[in-house]
């Protein structure tokens, strides 16, 4: 009895917590980056639902724009052609909020699709390391930047390339292989504890 109490305490307490949260994001997006195998699909599709918000993947939105997939679209055009893609796409995106949005794992790296996100999202880095991403990415054959020889050596470099600019994200999340509600929790306790947030008028 008293426990059905307590949970119903805790059910309430969540639901005025992503109120708060919804109404400081207002039209901002929560913005996923992260290294291809993050976790910003899975991750953020759920998060999403659980703030009761839409979800978009700039990736399947790409494929939808361009009627390929990223595979042909990198074949046929090339990567640099991709990357101009993606970033109309993301600005296209990021004027609809709010919403979750799960950027590609290379989104992050233009510096004007970096300065759009901060203007109109909270960004949050999913990040995990080497070993966790490679058994991830492994189970999928649909990454065009993995088909060489030596994905492992690809994986490793992009990391390091990368980490210091996904660093600039507003918040860091780590993605272990935890249940992927837990992961939800944490990004939703650091955005109501981030200043970002707090920070906006009226709340
Ligand atoms: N916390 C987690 N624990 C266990 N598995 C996870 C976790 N997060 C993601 N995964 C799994 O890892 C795989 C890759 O995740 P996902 O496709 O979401 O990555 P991504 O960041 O969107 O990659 P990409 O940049 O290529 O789109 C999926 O099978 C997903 O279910
Ligand atoms: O990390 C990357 O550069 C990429 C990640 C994927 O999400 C796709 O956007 C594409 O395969 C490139
Ligand atoms: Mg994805």
């Amino acid at each position: 009895m008293i426990r059905i109490g307590l949970q119903r305490r805790a059910k309430r307490m969540d639901a005025a917590q992503i109120e708060k949260l919804r109404v400081a994001l207002g039209e901002r997006s929560i913005v996923m980056v992260g290294m291809m195998g993050c976790g910003k699909t899975a991750i953020g599709r759920r998060l999403a639902q659980r703030l009761g918000l839409p979800f978009a993947d700039a990736d399947d939105e790409i494929e939808k724009a361009a009627g390929k997939s990223i595979s042909e679209i990198f074949q046929d055009h090339g990567e640099e052609h991709f990357r101009e893609g993606e970033r109309k796409v993301i600005a296209r995106l990021l004027s609809g909020g709010p919403q979750v949005l799960a950027t590609g794992g290379g989104a992050f790296m233009n510096a004007q699709t970096r300065d759009a996100i901060r203007e109109n999202g909270v960004s949050v880095w999913l990040k995990a390391d080497l070993p966790v991403l490679l058994r991830r990415v492994g189970r999928r054959d649909s990454r065009p930047l993995l088909r060489g020889d030596n994905p492992e050596a690809v994986m490793k470099r992009l990391l390091k390339e990368r980490s210091p600019i996904y660093a600039e994200a507003d918040l860091v999340a780590e993605s272990r292989d935890e249940p992927h509600d837990q992961i939800v929790t944490q990004i939703i306790n650091l955005l109501l504890k981030s200043p970002i947030l707090a920070a906006q008028p009226g709340v």
